[in-house]
């Protein structure tokens, strides 16, 4: 599968371009689908045929020797075109899948760092998982037979205006009534429940991630009983929906198969009156008769195809809203990453490049070469706010900051004082509504995709390998001697050499085997082996009881000494060793200062550090 998809933009659609793109596949495929409802036809023509024609007791085989072979030959190239129907019609639908899974990433990729606050994670599980499934059925289920179901119908009723123009408008009108106006009448008719039926499942999809991603809280709380019962309810209100619906859905076919039956009975009867009036001989009765029914059968699955169709609707509709929102992404980040507001990375930034341990910097982004441990990271806010989308009240705002390469700052507050949101803006994973972030002479964002930060966070991810391999999360290439290194500064030592397959270890499932501590400490290890020279600590040490968290403490700050350090803290152990303590609350910043400073200006400093000393 060489040939590219030409990737459609936003503003195509998505049914459209593809069928465009792949016309002539989609043209073939049409043709064959109906010349293989043709060749069904031809089969029971002449099967009605040899039937009477045999009835009537020919003297000799050789009378019908020729309806024989010509069943044989139909029913053979039936099974024949329908196979090569459905290998080129699935090999285009699935270069169109190909095609739109590429798409559908390059519209989530930009999007990716504000997933989760964009979208509820069952939308998303619903998009990845049935959407661009769905579409294939626009492609196998609804256009083809759609088209061949058509092309029939025009074929049926050109051959019989040529024997009786009357009858063939007649069956025109008739066909076109089963092809047209039943599917439509149910469409309209199911709506407002297809409606429901959507809106059930995406609640019911929204529930079961939120249930799932809370399931620890519900055992604990001893309500799973509960949740399950919700979640049945959730559930029978939609097998309910789906029962009417179905409902709705059987009625219409079966009005559509009446439909069909009475086109038989018309065939039959014309067919009767056909031979009676001496335009062809009795033994064809039968044969225009069954002809009917292959042709009727395809026009029914057509009308059904039309009936499911507004559910490919939602999916393209979904597609294109995260399509457009990736759009504006990727503009604002153009816009970012090229306007007025991005300087050059600094002259002495390139100048203290060591070759070794450059990070390859995307096109468009200033390239920023970082040197074997710390360089010249500097972090300026100035005048920074944000608030995220819907929300009323800024979360941060009138943030300045300078921040100079190798210092350590210490941001605490209270649960929601906007600590994450600030951490997140100078990670360039938010963007800023007011005011500027630069970080090395660039925006966040780049510095970002530059490689410049690490992060140790409060529940450091233990994957269900040794521990070597998960240090190594931190770069992929690294020697055994150096995992063994970096393990050694972080205090890892004594615990490995107690193990007896030391760094081979396996970690178990969530790294359960080990302390807090311990996974903190395996996190450093993988930061420092990252090497990079902005480190954000986002709690690293909630959870750990004073002695431990003073001992993570003093294996940070000497393993990290000479890094840009930003450390996000609720309480004001370890104070002494950072440069700025910065106090945020209600999104601004109260208070600003070395610990010195604030012990000698702050009233309020003086208390709560004395409140805070740990009990030793
Ligand atoms: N995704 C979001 N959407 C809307 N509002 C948010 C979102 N995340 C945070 N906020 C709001 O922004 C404000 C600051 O939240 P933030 O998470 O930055 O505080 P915090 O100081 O980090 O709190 P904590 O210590 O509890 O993590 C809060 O009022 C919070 O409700």
């Amino acid at each position: 599968m060489k040939e590219e998809v030409q990737q459609p933009t936003a503003t195509r659609g998505w049914i459209r371009p593809y069928v465009r793109k792949q016309a002539v596949r989609f043209l073939a495929v049409s043709l064959i689908a109906t010349l293989a409802v043709a060749c069904g036809a031809a089969l029971l023509f002449t099967s009605g045929y040899l039937i009477s024609r045999s009835a009537l007791q020919p003297y000799n085989v050789l009378m019908v020797y020729v309806p024989i072979v010509l069943v044989r030959t139909f029913g053979f190239g039936r099974a024949v075109i329908h196979y090569v129907e459905r290998l080129i019609s699935h090999d285009m639908v699935l270069r169109i899948l190909s095609a739109m899974r590429v798409r559908l990433y390059r519209a989530l990729e930009p999007q990716a760092v504000h997933i989760r606050s964009r979208y509820r994670t069952g939308d998303i599980l619903g998009l990845l998982a049935e959407d661009i499934e769905q579409l294939q059925n626009v492609y196998l289920r609804l256009a083809l037979p759609y088209t061949a179901a058509v092309l029939v119908y025009a074929a049926g009723v050109l051959i019989l205006g040529y024997m009786d123009a009357a009858f063939a408008v007649l069956i025109a009108l008739y066909c076109g009534f089963l092809l047209i106006t039943v599917p439509v009448v149910t469409l309209l008719a199911s709506r407002v429940i297809r409606k429901k039926h959507l809106k059930e499942r995406s609640l019911l999809y929204q529930e079961t991630a939120d249930s799932i991603f809370g399931m620890n809280d519900w055992l604990l709380s001893g309500r799973t009983n509960h949740l399950l019962e919700r979640l049945a309810q959730r559930q029978a209100a939609m097998a309910d929906l789906d029962r009417r619906n179905r409902r709705k859905e059987w009625r219409a076919e079966w009005i559509m198969q009446c439909i069909g039956g009475g086109a038989v009975l018309l065939m039959a009867v014309w067919a009767g009156s056909m031979s009676t009036s001496g335009q062809f001989a009795p033994e064809w009765i039968a044969a225009y008769t069954f002809v009917t029914f292959p042709l009727i059968e395809a026009m029914v699955r057509a009308g059904q195809a039309v009936i499911a169709s507004p559910d490919y609707r939602v999916s393209t509709r979904r597609l294109q809203e995260v399509e457009a929102a990736g759009t504006a992404e990727m503009e604002a980040k153009t816009e970012t990453t090229t306007g007025v507001n991005s300087p050059a990375a600094p002259a002495d930034a390139s100048a203290e490049a060591s070759a070794d341990a450059s990070v390859a910097a995307p096109a468009s982004i200033p390239s920023i070469n970082i040197k074997d441990g710390p360089s010249d990271a500097f972090i300026h806010l100035d005048g920074v706010g944000y608030r995220y989308p819907g929300s009323e009240g800024w979360s941060v705002r009138d943030i300045h900051l300078k921040v100079q390469t190798g210092e350590k700052i210490a941001l605490i507050g209270r649960s929601g004082a906007g600590k994450s949101t600030l951490f997140k803006l100078i990670q360039g994973e938010l963007a800023p509504q007011e005011g500027r972030i630069s970080i090395a002479g660039v925006e966040a964002q780049a510095a970002r995709e530059a490689g410049l930060f690490s992060v140790m966070n409060q529940q450091p991810y233990l994957f269900d390998t040794t521990i070597a391999n998960n240090i190594r999360l931190g770069r992929q290439n690294a020697s055994d001697e150096e995992v063994m290194a970096v393990a050694e500064r972080a205090g890892l030592g004594e615990l490995i050499a107690s193990l007896p397959k030391g760094l081979e270890t396996p970690v178990r499932e969530t790294g359960s085997r080990f302390s807090g501590g311990e996974r903190q400490r395996i996190s450093l290890a993988r930061v420092l082996l990252q090497n990079r020279p902005i480190v954000l600590l986002d709690e690293p040490t909630v959870g750990l009881d004073p002695i431990t968290e003073q001992r993570l403490l003093t294996t940070l700050f000497q393993n990290l000494q000479g890094r840009t350090l930003i450390w996000i803290t609720h309480h004001l152990t370890g104070m002494e060793q950072m440069d700025q303590i910065i106090f945020l609350d209600g999104g601004k910043i109260t208070m600003q200062g070395s610990h010195e400073q604030l012990l000698q200006q702050h009233e309020r400093y003086r208390q709560l550090y004395a409140l805070d000393q740990p009990l030793l």
